[in-house]
């Protein structure tokens, strides 16, 4: 059920940009100009004024967060007469294939790692998860990739039960958007952060019931905050669709590319195949699985046509 069924005024608090950019107008901008051209996703047009007024609130607002959430985990230890560890605040970020994810991960972690409590953040996203593509084949579901069935979902709650009981060192495996697989022997160490940010479709899945895994854990059940970006499906096609155009020339041009076919595609040839892409495998996903869990999210981001963020909504309840 959306959040829009429930009765009553419904869970989230809601914010136009000028009123969710007073909410903390003492709190400095650490970022310049060349800092976010560094850090932004390719086709994303995400500037210093917009980090400004959306995302300079909202560090703000998790920095609160964590200072709550750590004198939480004091008291518990207080009352379990153990000496506290500094559990890891876990992030989630979800969203569509080509929402932007990761341009908002990446800066929120530069933005909270420039706070004096939180200096060292770390920052995965769920790919490294997915089954490899031998495996995807030998199951039949290669062109389920990013479904929720693509994931080693034991694998991944695994590992965050590992950083959030203060494992010293946790590997994660990574993924090659290049080779389009996983990379085989690589590893991502995830060693004791003051914040993990986990982003990926999935990550505000409920517990499936359909795998033997120890108690039904969801994935987001080791989240402290999660944020879920949001925008109207005929935008999002539309940038899967133009960054697709631009890999042709850089991703896709590579000799280790999976996609090499497509580097010398006509704009017309380039747009059908992406365009088949999106209808077969990543809209159906944004539409059965992914859209679905955004009124489990502490804070939902939604964008218009040109990426910059419309709307902002908190969960009060
Ligand atoms: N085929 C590809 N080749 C190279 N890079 C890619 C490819 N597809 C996506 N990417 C890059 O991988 C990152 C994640 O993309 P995606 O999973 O679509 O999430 P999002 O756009 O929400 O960050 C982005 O930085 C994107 O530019
Ligand atoms: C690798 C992805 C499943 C994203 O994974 P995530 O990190 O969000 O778990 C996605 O970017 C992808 O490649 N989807 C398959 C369809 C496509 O090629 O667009």
């Amino acid at each position: 059920m959306d959040s829009d069924d429930l009765p009553g005024p419904g869970p989230y608090i809601e914010f136009g940009r000028d009123s969710w950019s007073r909410l903390s107008e003492s709190t400095p901008l650490p970022l310049t100009d060349a800092d976010v051209e560094r850090l932004r996703g390719l086709g994303d047009p995400l500037d210093l004024n917009e980090v400004d007024i959306v995302y300079r609130p909202l560090s703000r607002l998790l920095s609160l967060y964590v200072s709550a959430t750590g004198t939480l985990h004091q008291a518990s230890s207080t009352f379990l007469h153990e000496r506290w560890d500094g559990t890891p605040f876990v992030i989630g970020i979800a969203g569509s294939v080509a929402v932007g994810k990761s341009t908002v991960a990446r800066i929120l972690r530069e933005m909270l790692a420039r706070w004096p409590e939180t200096p060292k953040v770390d920052l995965i996203t769920t790919d490294g998860f997915l089954l490899p593509n031998s495996e995807l084949e030998a199951r039949g579901i290669m062109d389920r990739k990013g479904f929720p069935e693509s994931y080693d979902r034991r694998a991944l709650i695994n590992f965050l039960a590992r950083v959030k009981s203060g494992d010293e060192s946790v590997p994660a495996p990574v993924y090659s958007h290049v080779t389009y697989d996983i990379v085989p022997g690589a590893q991502t160490l995830v060693r004791r952060p003051d914040v993990l940010i986990v982003e990926g479709l999935n990550v505000l899945q409920p517990a499936r019931t359909d795998q033997a895994l120890p108690s039904s854990l969801a994935v987001s059940d080791f989240f402290d905050f999660s944020i879920y970006i949001d925008a109207d499906e005929a935008n999002i096609r539309r940038w899967y669709v133009e960054r697709f155009l631009s890999l042709r020339s850089t991703a896709f041009a590579r000799p280790d590319s999976y996609f090499q076919r497509y580097a010398g595609l006509s704009d017309n040839e380039a747009v059908a195949q992406a365009v088949a892409i999106w209808d077969s495998i990543n809209a159906p996903n944004l539409q059965e699985n992914i859209a679905p869990t955004k009124s489990r999210a502490t804070l939902v981001l939604t964008k218009g046509e040109s990426h910059a963020v419309q709307q902002i909504r908190l969960r009060k309840l």
